[in-house]
């Protein structure tokens, strides 16, 4: 069941649009013929043949070249790679915000568009954004506030998803009174706090302390198994990618294509000791050398 619409608008956007974030329902498909559909199709993030040409007049950037993947439904990948190579171009095609020129993209069976319309995903970006008038619980529970859940769920699992993102204490502080650390975590626990079936994030982790991230990378990784989340993350960070992934997909720049997975086999459970186990050491030496082959 559809939660009620908020009449809230923002520079004539609806204003979770405006804050990059799309709305996940966990009984997702909402929009009966699509549920039915859905069944029948690759389950997980797939994409065949995917390209993207940018023009802008006579200009014209291929950022995609063929790029194919199969990520099964609740696993992990990454998406690292040089400067300009496509990452977050392949993350925003999933997220229907770039339309390929060429390709299929398919999330749960069903193209971006209609993943996006029946809220099957959380999107989150570097900088994402706040709505400045609303203190950071107005914010975290803003997402959940569609979904049409009693108000004391929403705060109850904005508060949860605010400790576990360690900010506790500052709930009723304005997103200026914050770092932009803090910001970024805050949009981490508003993504959090809709159980989504697809977690996009686009270097989440970039603007925070060596610290934080740490205990974020297992805390993500403790909810995505508790809600069998699918994760598609963009990283230039190698012990990122290794930490937080079934799949890593490495990408190559001008044009942007997938040159390598590497298949990294830690399965569930994963803990901060891992970063100590031999097979750590390997996978981040093999993807060292996967992210320096010539293109
Ligand atoms: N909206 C756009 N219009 C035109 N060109 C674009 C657009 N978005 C991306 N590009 C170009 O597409 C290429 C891939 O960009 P993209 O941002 O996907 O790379 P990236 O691997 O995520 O880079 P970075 O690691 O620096 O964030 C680049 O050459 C970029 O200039």
């Amino acid at each position: 069941m559809r939660g009620p619409a908020l009449s809230l608008a923002f520079e004539g956007r609806r204003p979770w649009h405006w804050m990059g974030l799309d709305i996940v329902m966990l009984n997702a498909f909402p929009d009966e013929a699509t549920r039915v559909r859905a069944a029948t199709l690759p389950a997980g993030l797939y994409a065949d043949g995917i390209d993207v040409v940018f023009r802008r007049g006579s200009h014209s950037v291929q950022a995609l070249k063929d790029c194919s993947l199969d990520i099964p439904r609740g696993s992990w990948a990454t998406l690292i790679g040089a400067s300009g190579c496509g990452k977050s171009t392949l993350l925003r095609v999933f997220a229907d915000i770039v339309k390929p020129t060429a390709g299929t993209a398919l999330l749960h069976g069903v193209s971006p568009a209609e993943a996006r319309a029946n809220r099957i995903y959380a999107l989150v970006q570097q900088g994402s954004t706040m709505l400045p008038w609303r203190s950071i619980i107005d914010n975290v529970a803003l997402g959940l506030e569609i979904s049409g859940l009693p108000k004391s769920t929403r705060y109850a699992r904005a508060e949860e998803a605010l400790a576990l993102v360690g900010l506790k204490g500052f709930e009723k502080s304005l997103p200026s009174e914050l770092s932009g650390g803090m910001r970024q975590r805050a949009a981490i626990a508003r993504a959090l706090t809709l159980r989504p079936r697809f977690l996009l994030m686009d270097e989440p982790f970039g603007a925070l302390d060596e610290i934080t991230r740490d205990r974020l990378h297992f805390e993500l990784l403790r909810i995505l198994e508790e809600t069998g989340a699918t994760l598609l993350l963009v990283t230039h960070s190698i012990s990122e990618a290794v930490i937080l992934s079934d799949k890593v997909i490495v990408m190559t720049p001008r044009p942007g294509r997938i040159s390598e997975i590497i298949e990294v086999d830690f399965g569930r459970g994963r803990t901060p000791d891992l970063r100590g186990d031999p097979r750590f050491v390997q996978y981040e030496a093999q993807l060292r050398r996967a992210l320096h082959q010539p293109a």
